[in-house]
């Protein structure tokens, strides 16, 4: 279509006007080129040729597809074929930029107009086309700047040589919500500050301007609702060739989400590195989150030993809720927080409702509006679960990008704060107990004191120090080895741990010594109770395949009689427990000798008693109970003697309670309830008629069921039944609240044998239990009878007494009658039975069969002859 150029310049040739217009293409500083109408190129001038670096030779005549890129070349002709056959001009007469390959390759942009000659039939068409390649780049690079500056999320700001604002992008709209018209000119200092602003940095920021490198800063900044936003700033000065200002450019990013990140960590690491108890760092956890993510519900359990859930801090959830996890156990479908424990792995529960994590504990969150619910573990060092932290929602919802970092941060942290107490319990453990046996070690065991000894001098009370020593320990060592003899020494700790009452204090004082103190604690009952520890001591131990005997030497020093503070206490122990391995080892000593003296004379009536029990040196003698009204006998009380070889009589006051503290309580009740029943069947067979037996027993006694076999079988041994027997017990015993005292008392009077209790008005009982013990007999302590004939006070309570036990159904029994006015009082005032030396003393059985056939006698010579 393009006029051929050959015959196009022919025809010029013609004219030297069109000659002249020729050389003016020829020469024009746009690309010209020809197309005849079969597209041929015709025409191509000197700066077609720079343009496309082909010579005029190489292009003339061939199709001008030669010159446009690679992939339009194949449907090029038909454009402008299109353009021929249909006539409509879209590209003609317009100017257009348009892409151009180069013979190399190498592609650039043209402005290209397009004129379209009509010759005949035919239609040829010349291009004028310029490079602008520069321009189309430069125009690109405005446009990406723009994207830059508008598009992006940060704020930029540009302002003048005067720090004046000339552009904002939509970024700094979004950030503070000005728009560019209304800041423009202003400040940007003076437009964003704030109350909490950093003046000192702000400062620095403007001055940055002023200076030629950039700078970042971070800045709490305001936007046009008050509202702070943490910003990033990063500030860059562009510098005339003068060497002033000319712009600044300033970038601000959100970082809020991360400074508030930031802080959180801060604020919880200074709470972790103050050692704050981890309860009180979850609390400040849950608030904290509770603030920066304000539609979230934070809390932290911690999950126990035996795997249950134990609530640590939820601050926002009410008590009612945490009161009903406390103690739940994980497990797979608890919940949130217990399948999240139970799995390892976190647990996100979108809708409570639904979920069949919370089949079973919906109903208690969904009426607090809890609708979702996300929990992560949170593990300690070896990977262990100790604790969850969970998000509660009140919306149906899944944690946000933010949410997600939260909880990254928190439960990291709260891993470490709990791993912080961890090692700060161990560290305490090391420094406050021995390894070996875990007992206080000597340091914490002279805290322990110095706190014991201040208390005790408070209270004016004593307080016993025992220093206890291994036997001949070094010989174990050295025969079985230091592994055995550690394990030895972990035995005797173990024993004397559950020796110890509650508030002894025990510790290791060091190699095979250690240290009990005893709170309130006298001479006496601390002789006691070391005889007690020494027994269980030589208990053999067993360790791998040796049995080792061992034994302890003991020395006592007592506060405030041996010493004042712990160094002297110590001291004077140490000396004691000296003279104990001089002694033989395997006992003790006191400090005072006459504490040794007096421990000395016990334990030589505790071994004396122990021969006399088992030699039966100890009798029984039986003092008589008769009845007011018609002097017949009612009863006889048996109670022990015991005729020592050499020291004469013993008293009961004295044997009896040195019986129960050396654990010979037992078999010298057992032996006193087989000697009475055996004497009254002996005299069953004698016919002498006594009506029943009275037996003394200790409240130890009624503390084991296995007394009601003991009874049933000793009456059975004597052919004897319930009604010939009497339990005389002490208040103490009655009151005592042990269930298994009690169940003893009932199953014995369901045997049908009469309980009486002793002394009464001795003890604690008011008037007022008297009807709900289950007693059939009250004897009235001797101390009132005594006391009635010169003291007013006596006779009333004893008529009191009397009265109220009549009024009960118990039978009144009077023990210490000694005089003919004691005797009248208590009959006219109701009481049935009298005991006393009135009547007789205690008598040997051989007397008591005297007395009674002598009572026999008389009452037959009183009462007239039947004949
Ligand atoms: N296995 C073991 N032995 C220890 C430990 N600490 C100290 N010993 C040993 O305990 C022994 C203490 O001996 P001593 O109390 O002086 O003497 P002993 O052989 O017990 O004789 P006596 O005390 O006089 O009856 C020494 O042999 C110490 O080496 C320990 O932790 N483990």
């Amino acid at each position: 279509m393009f006029t051929p150029l050959v015959k196009l310049a022919g025809k010029l040739r013609r004219g030297a006007l069109a000659s002249a217009e020729l050389q003016a293409l020829a020469q024009a500083i746009d690309a010209v080129v020809s197309i005849d109408s079969r597209n041929r190129i015709t025409f191509f001038n000197a700066a077609a040729e720079k343009l496309w670096g082909y010579r005029r030779d190489e292009v003339l005549g061939r199709n001008v597809s030669l010159l446009v890129p690679s992939d339009i070349r194949p449907v090029h002709d038909s454009l402008i074929n299109r353009n021929r056959d249909t006539g409509v001009d879209r590209i003609v007469g317009t100017r257009r930029e348009i892409r151009i390959e180069r013979k190399d390759g190498s592609t650039f942009w043209g402005s290209m107009s397009l004129s379209k000659v009509r010759l005949g039939k035919k239609i040829t068409y010349t291009a004028f086309i310029r490079d602008v390649s520069a321009d189309v780049q430069l125009r690109e690079e405005r446009h990406l700047l723009s994207l830059v500056a508008h598009e992006t999320d940060n704020a930029v700001i540009i302002c003048d040589g005067n720090m004046q604002i000339q552009f904002v992008n939509r970024g700094f709209t979004t950030l503070f919500g000005y728009q560019l018209e209304e800041v423009r000119g202003k400040r940007p200092a003076h437009l964003l500050a704030g109350p909490e602003t950093d003046r000192e940095t702000l400062e620095r920021v403007s001055q940055a301007a002023l200076r030629p490198e950039s700078i970042y800063e971070e800045l709490l900044l305001y936007g046009k609702q008050g509202d702070a936003t943490w910003v990033s700033t990063v500030v860059n000065p562009t510098i005339g060739k003068d060497g002033r200002l000319q712009h600044s450019i300033s970038v601000l990013t959100n970082i809020s989400e991360t400074k508030q990140l930031q802080l959180l960590q801060d604020s919880i690491l200074e709470a972790v590195a103050c050692g704050l108890p981890v309860s009180e760092v979850a609390e400040r956890i849950c608030l904290q989150v509770e603030r920066i993510a304000p539609d979230v519900i934070a809390s932290v359990v911690r999950i126990d030993k035996e795997g249950c859930i134990r609530p640590l801090a939820a601050p926002s959830l009410p008590d009612s809720y945490i009161q009903l996890l406390d103690g739940l156990p994980i497990g797979p479908n608890v919940g949130s927080c217990g399948t999240a424990a139970f799995r390892g792995t976190p647990v996100i529960v979108s809708q409570i409702d639904t979920d069949p994590l919370w089949a079973d504990y919906k109903h208690l969150a969904l009426p607090l509006g809890l609708q979702a619910c996300w929990s992560i573990p949170i593990k300690a060092r070896d990977g262990r679960v100790v604790g969850t932290f969970a998000l509660y929602y009140r919306k149906q919802a899944r944690p946000s990008q933010f949410q997600h970092r939260i909880i990254d941060a928190c439960v990291y942290l709260y891993a470490l704060a709990l791993e912080r107490e961890e090692a700060n319990a161990r560290i305490l453990t090391l420094a406050l107990y021995d390894e070996l046996t875990g007992l206080p070690n000597r340091w914490f065991l002279r805290e322990k004191l110095d706190q014991a000894i201040a208390r005790t001098r408070e209270r004016g009370s004593q307080m016993a120090f025992l220093f206890l020593d291994l036997d001949r320990f070094k010989h174990i060592n050295d025969s079985l080895g230091h592994p055995i003899g550690d394990r030895l020494l972990q035995v005797v700790a173990q024993r004397l741990k559950q020796h110890a009452q509650q508030d002894w204090i025990l510790g290791r004082f060091g190699g095979d010594e250690f240290v009990l103190v005893l709170p309130d604690c006298g001479a006496e009952r601390a002789g006691s109770e070391v005889e007690r520890l020494l027994a269980c001591m030589v208990e053999p131990v067993r360790i791998d395949d040796h049995t080792i005997t061992t034994s302890v030497s003991i020395g006592i020093s007592l506060f405030p009689h041996d010493g004042d503070d712990i160094d002297t206490l110590f001291k004077h122990a140490d000396m004691a427990m000296y003279q104990a391995k001089s002694a033989g080892r395997g006992t003790f000593r006191f400090f005072s000798h006459d504490l040794n003296r007096r421990a000395q004379d016990r334990l030589t009536l505790e071994t004396a008693l122990r021969v006399a029990i088992s030699t039966r040196q100890l009798t029984l003698h039986y003092q008589p109970q008769v009845r007011l009204g018609d002097g017949s006998l009612y009863g006889v009380e048996a109670l022990a003697r015991w005729q020592h070889p050499a020291h004469g009589t013993i008293s009961p006051a004295q044997f009896v309670p040195l019986a129960e503290e050396c654990g010979l309580g037992d078999a010298l009740g057992e032996w006193a309830l087989d000697e009475a029943c055996s004497q009254l069947s002996h005299w069953r067979r004698l016919r002498l008629p006594v009506p029943s037996v009275s037996v003394n027993l200790s409240p130890r006694h009624f503390r084991s069921i296995k007394l009601v076999e003991l009874v049933s079988d000793t009456l059975r041994r004597h052919g004897l039944s319930a009604c010939d027997l009497r339990l005389e017990l002490t208040e103490g015993a009655m009151l005592d609240t042990r269930s298994e005292t009690r169940a003893t008392l009932a199953a014995i009077r369901a045997l049908g044998i009469q309980l009486a209790m002793d002394d009464f008005g001795t003890g604690y009982s008011s008037l007022s239990q008297l009807g709900q013990l289950a007693i059939d007999e009250l004897k009235i302590d001797r101390g009132f009878i005594h006391q009635l004939e010169e003291s007013a006070r006596a006779r009333t309570l004893a008529s009191g007494v009397i009265r109220i036990g009549t009024g009960l159904n118990l039978t009144l029994v009077a023990e210490g009658v000694e005089t003919e006015y004691q005797r009248r009082f208590l009959e006219e005032h109701g009481c049935q039975i009298v005991q006393g030396y009135l009547l007789a003393r205690p008598l040997p059985p051989e007397q008591l069969e005297a007395w009674i056939s002598e009572r026999e006698a008389l009452t037959a010579a009183r009462q007239p002859s039947a004949a």
